[in-house]
């Protein structure tokens, strides 16, 4: 999400929902296995909508820093498979760009043993971005969804500064409704578009990134994804060369600041950190070289003086965001699931709609880490 696009006013549990406005499209019925929601619903009970269980809630937990971990990608065992897209074969694949983003129907995530989970993986890692339709995930547990789907990909990020649902501060939340309680912020801006990918501030920012819609606008909300891999293709072999040999520092302590400045929840689960990171960077399944900078939290380049480290970075942030033929904008249907893979997709939330009039937009986010950033040079 937008991290430092989005504020709180006042405390989520004072929350009103906004009955479902009549000319809101309907959505497929349910059919997989019923989740008890209003067991676990606590003080963000609403017994009008099925996913009470994941409204926003912040409390006063802090965390200490996180320590490294071992990051085995699952797909790393896919690249040892005959077919390594079998988990595909009753699917419907379609691409969105020839070589970025794919939309996929006919396959549900939950049904999906660890070798299919292992070519998902890859997959993903080779499209950027995957959407898959009509999906049962959305009424699974909150426990399968970050214990027995998310874990399985690496280990769960708490983000420092966001939203989370009572029990599970696991994943993070993107929501807006006509409460104006927690809403994007953009009035001083043209424009809420803010390309980034997630956290990279953190020694391990995240890899395989599932998001998913419990209530959107019938239209609008779309997100915008671009691809690092092939904005780094489009630059000539010697400026390639050049940034081949940069380390970019990301910072999360605006995003700290921004939040202790009293927006969003007022919360700093984390103290902030700051990282380095290559400017270009390996990913361990394809091999593939992709951009790993930012304009949210990348801050300045190693050893440069200020004017050419800026003028790097402003010249690769209008480079990724103007690029519209690498780039994909996924329109939300009821049920739709996403996964990216942040290490080589940025993306950008598109606030082009008004919940007063167009309805709430809540979904969440399961964020597992990967591996530290590195480059392969050859
Ligand atoms: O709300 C969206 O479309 C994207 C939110 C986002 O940036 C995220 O979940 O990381
Ligand atoms: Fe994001």
């Amino acid at each position: 999400m937008s991290t430092i696009t989005q504020t709180i006013t006042e405390p989520l549990r004072t929350l009103q929902l906004r009955s479902e406005s009549p000319e809101k499209t309907e959505k497929p019925a349910f059919k997989g296995t019923k989740y008890d929601h209003d067991k676990d619903a606590g003080g963000a009970k609403d017994s009008e909508y099925p996913y009470a269980w994941a409204l926003p809630t912040f409390n006063n937990t802090t965390y200490p820093p996180l320590t490294p971990y071992e990051h085995k990608d699952p797909g790393l065992e896919a690249l040892k498979h005959e077919n390594p897209r079998e988990f595909l074969q009753n699917a419907q694949v379609s691409d969105l760009t020839p070589r970025f983003g794919a939309d996929v129907s006919g396959v549900q995530l939950t049904q999906l043993d660890a070798r299919g989970r292992q070519q998902l993986a890859k997959f993903v890692a080779e499209r950027g971005i995957v959407v898959f339709r009509d999906q049962d995930f959305q009424d699974q547990s909150p426990e399968w969804m970050l214990q027995d789907w998310g874990s399985f990909f690496g280990r769960l990020h708490i983000h420092p500064t966001s939203a989370h649902p009572l029990n599970h501060p696991e994943f993070h939340l993107v929501y807006r409704d006509m409460s104006k309680t927690f809403n994007y912020e953009f009035t001083d801006r043209f424009t809420s578009s803010v390309w980034h990918s997630d956290v990279t501030y953190e020694e391990q920012p995240p890899g395989l990134t599932t998001l998913f819609l419990f209530d959107s606008p019938a239209s609008g909300g779309d997100t915008a994804y671009v691809s690092q891999v092939e904005a780094y293709k489009r630059l000539s072999p010697s400026f390639r060369a050049y940034l081949e040999t940069l380390e970019v520092v990301h910072s999360g302590v605006e995003q700290a600041n921004f939040s202790r400045a009293g927006n969003r929840g007022g919360t700093v689960r984390r103290e902030p950190v700051e990282n380095v990171h290559p400017l270009v960077r390996t990913h361990p399944v394809t091999g593939e070289k992709a951009l790993f900078v930012n304009k949210q939290f990348s801050r300045r380049i190693v050893g440069l003086k200020q004017e050419e480290s800026d003028a790097i970075l402003n010249l690769l942030y209008d480079h990724l965001a103007k690029g519209v033929d690498f780039q994909v904008r996924v329109k939300w249907t009821p049920r739709a699931v996403v996964l990216w893979d942040n290490r080589i997709t940025a993306h950008s939330a598109i606030v082009d709609f008004d919940s007063a009039q167009d309805g709430r937009r809540h979904g969440a986010r399961i964020t597992p880490q990967a591996e530290r950033p590195f480059l392969n040079k050859n």
